[in-house]
């Protein structure tokens, strides 16, 4: 696999070259537009700034959230610019669009060592297509735009996506420091994990983990579930679980999992039940039991904080991706606080991944250093250490 330094030695001056970031970065639920975490822009900044430095014309490309491949202001990465440019201590010129008028007139225009962020990827229906030759399509205008490609996006390694997949097919393509650096931790993991090996997951993408909990359930002696994953789980275990996050589909595989895991899957007994997705909501902890038809759980509650938090501390190797509640809600965060801290004690190596649960690590002010890995990435090192290959991985070898 070539690398950014074997880029930067063939010379990059006044040459364009397209980097795939990922800048899907957490916004402040209370106001709209302000970034909470800015980690997943920091991540990348080694890359942009050696480009720049060395006189290149860079083209950065993302995708924000997860629009339905058309505009949606909801999405724009109109803010991220803003905060890129204050990280790099130089301007970022923004393009409204991907491919369209605008962004190919800001590519034309670029000078030698400036920066130009592109409007959401996701605001191209080609980008995230199943179909190859709709990627394809949309592929080739983004390829149009550089010289050589830059994957350093790794929180979007497990996606195949057109600008993680199809647009290194028809460049000279490059591995990032970033993608480099995460892939190296995670197969050292992945490979001789120490046992006992804890994995916990949380968060809100329920039906992408369920899939990775079959792959992962052999390799692991205990696999813990909280945050908006647990309740699916819960149903199947034949409880009532109000107006929480549900995947209805899902419940017969969840069922099944249960049965395959011989209590190896551990789940809350208690949450925080509330009446409204709010920080100002009414809210209780009840068994998982007792959740009333009419509330919502938004956080693991005291009793599994500690069930969950003896679960790890035994552990020699600890994997956490998702937040086991409403972090970003104080009334929700005690959780993820909770086993995020627990996680911090562990005699052994413990790695956390994904956006938000990076996010929530710094936000409720845990101490990084505690942690033997934080990545920028949870779906893509939880795909990672379920031993499959990473679309954006493949194709940088290729
Ligand atoms: N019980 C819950 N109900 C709804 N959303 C939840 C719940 N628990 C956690 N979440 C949300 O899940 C989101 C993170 O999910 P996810 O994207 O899967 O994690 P990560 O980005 O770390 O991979 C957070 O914004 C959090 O508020
Ligand atoms: O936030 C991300 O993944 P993560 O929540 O698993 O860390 C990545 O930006 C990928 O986003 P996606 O899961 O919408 O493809």
């Amino acid at each position: 696999m070539k690398t950014l330094d074997d880029l930067l030695g063939e010379g990059v001056s006044g040459r364009r070259v397209f980097v795939r970031a990922d800048l899907n970065v957490p916004f402040d639920k209370a106001n709209p537009g302000v970034i909470s975490d800015d980690g997943r822009a920091r991540a990348v900044l080694p890359t942009l700034i050696a480009l720049r430095d060395a006189g290149a014309r860079v083209i950065v490309a993302s995708h924000l959230g997860r629009p339905k491949g058309a505009p949606d202001p909801k999405f724009t990465l109109r803010p991220v610019a803003t905060r890129l440019a204050e990280l790099l201590g130089s301007s970022v010129v923004f393009a409204d669009d991907t491919v369209g008028p605008e962004a190919k007139q800001a590519v034309e225009s670029l000078q030698d060592g400036q920066v130009l962020l592109l409007e959401n990827l996701r605001f191209n229906e080609g980008e995230t297509s199943k179909d190859d030759a709709v990627r394809g399509a949309f592929a080739d205008e983004l390829a149009a735009f550089a010289d050589s490609y830059v994957d350093d996006a790794f929180g979007a390694v497990h996606r195949k996506h057109a600008s993680v997949y199809d647009v290194p097919a028809r460049l000279p393509h490059y591995a990032g420091g970033l993608v480099l650096k995460e892939v190296e931790v995670l197969r050292k993991v992945s490979e001789t994990p120490e046992q006992p090996y804890v994995v916990v997951l949380g968060g809100s993408k329920v039906s992408d983990k369920l899939a990775v909990i079959q792959a992962l359930l052999p390799k692991v002696d205990k696999l813990l579930v909280g945050g908006g994953m647990c309740f699916t789980f819960l149903k199947a275990q034949g409880h009532e679980v109000g107006k929480s996050l549900l995947e209805a589909e899902m419940i017969s595989v969840c069922a099944d999992l249960l049965e395959q895991a011989q209590g190896r899957i551990v789940l809350p007994v208690d949450v925080v039940a509330a009446a409204e997705f709010s920080a100002d909501a009414a809210h209780d902890v009840v068994s998982v039991s007792e959740i009333p038809a009419d509330r919502l759980g938004l956080d693991i509650g005291p009793e599994s904080t500690s069930l969950f938090a003896e679960a790890v501390a035994g552990a020699k190797t600890v994997f956490w991706n998702g937040p086991m509640g409403v972090f970003e809600l104080a009334p929700f965060a005690a959780g993820t606080r909770g086993v995020a801290e627990a996680i911090t004690k562990i005699d052994g190596f413990s790695v956390v991944g994904g956006g938000d649960s990076a996010a929530a690590v710094r936000t409720l002010g845990l101490d990084e250093s505690a942690f033997g890995h934080i990545s920028t990435g949870g779906g893509a090192s939880l795909e990672y250490l379920e031993g499959k290959t990473l679309p954006g991985v493949a194709a940088l070898e290729k």
